[in-house]
């Protein structure tokens, strides 16, 4: 495997001019103005391999948009080291131009008032693609995107799913080794939602294309990557697999167990606790009563308490089971956990 992108102690800090409240006040921030560093991002390192498809998350102004911008070229660092494809973004815009692609959700670079196909076809004099490659592209993104359907539509008149199709087939039709996303199915339906992220999965297994994607969606995390970079206040909180994730922060897990109906008698006889709610008594410990429902009962449990079989067999001893199913801590609640407990400072060295 070789490194596309490598990025060392990266750094961005914006100058942000203060303004004081009040007529006067905003007339003096004018000749003398206040300014405020913000740090959007700090000591970011990075390294991505050919072929990887890699989640950048974290919460509103994290520094995830800061980051790509840098990768990208289009902002310059306040201070470290970036290399993407071998090139200096800052330097080789250009080049790299040619070697990337990028989309972001909430703009796009096709033309607004041109059918969908003008605006491909325009891309191939801007990225300087021979005609053949460009025509061989395009033939396999209309397939893989299924674009047929809407090529000849004005863009300002398709719907957002649709114009996110066209803006992959935009930014993929000079094949670069790596695509960045940004926010790739905000406001998409589940559908196209979906669809997105079939191609995404093809267009790596199938041209090998590096994927760097910065989004809240874990339902995107969950389905595209399976490593995953956690940002807060522009510090890199987690760089690992996302399965990892859910060992070590997982929370607990949900046993829901039906019981037959011949339980039912028993069930309305159980305690209630002094809140009200109902007790099951001599619970192993670790594991609560989440909720009890007619037959159904569901409970909570850490993986360190128990293995799940141990807690199916002691229910079984002591009910008769018509099912038993798991629920899985969402990767969602897990990482919001993780923003809202700072439970990775500790990782970075700072106290929690
Ligand atoms: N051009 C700018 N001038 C001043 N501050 C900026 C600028 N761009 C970003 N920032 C600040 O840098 C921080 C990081 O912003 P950034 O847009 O990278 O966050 P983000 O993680 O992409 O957020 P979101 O999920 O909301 O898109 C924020 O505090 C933001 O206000």
């Amino acid at each position: 495997m070789t490194v596309i992108i490598d990025a060392q102690a990266l750094q961005k800090n914006f100058r942000v001019a203060k303004r004081r409240p009040g007529i006067f006040g905003g007339l003096r921030s004018i000749v003398d103005p206040e300014v405020r560093i913000v740090s959007a991002v700090q000591d970011l390192s990075l390294q991505v391999q050919r072929g990887e498809m890699v989640g950048l998350v974290g919460p509103n102004g994290a520094g995830k948009s800061t980051t790509i911008k840098m990768l990208t070229g289009i902002l310059t660092p306040s201070g470290g080291e970036i290399r993407v494809a071998g090139l200096t973004p800052i330097h080789q815009r250009r080049e790299l131009s040619k070697r990337i692609g990028v989309v972001f959700g909430q703009r796009t670079q096709l033309w607004w008032d041109l059918p969908l196909l003008d605006s491909l076809q325009l891309l191939r004099h801007l990225y300087r693609v021979p005609e053949a490659r460009h025509r061989e592209n395009l033939k396999q993104l209309r397939v893989m995107l299924d674009l047929d359907e809407f090529i000849d539509t004005p863009v300002r008149q398709l719907s957002l799913g649709q114009r996110m199709r066209g803006d992959l087939a935009a930014a993929l039709l000079h094949e670069p080794e790596l695509l960045y996303l940004d926010e790739p199915t905000i406001g998409l339906d589940v559908v196209a939602k979906a669809r997105i992220r079939e191609f995404l999965l093809a267009l790596n297994t199938q041209r090998s294309t590096t994927v760097l994607i910065t989004t809240h969606d874990m339902d995107d995390i969950e389905t595209l990557c399976p490593r995953i970079l956690i940002i807060d206040h522009g510090r890199k909180l987690y760089d690992g697999a996302v399965k990892d994730i859910r060992t070590r922060f997982g929370g607990e897990r949900t046993l829901i167990a039906v019981l037959d109906g011949s339980e039912l008698a028993r069930l309305a006889m159980l305690p209630s606790a002094e809140d009200g709610l109902a007790t099951l008594p001599d619970l192993p410990a670790g594991v609560r009563l989440l909720k009890l429902d007619g037959p159904q009962i569901e409970l909570g449990f850490g993986r360190e308490a128990l293995p799940a079989h141990e807690l199916v067999a002691w229910l079984g001893a002591r009910y008769t089971l018509r099912d038993v199913t798991f629920r899985e801590p969402d990767i969602e609640d897990i990482i919001r956990r993780i923003y809202e407990k700072d439970l990775l400072l500790g990782d970075i060295g700072m106290p929690v």
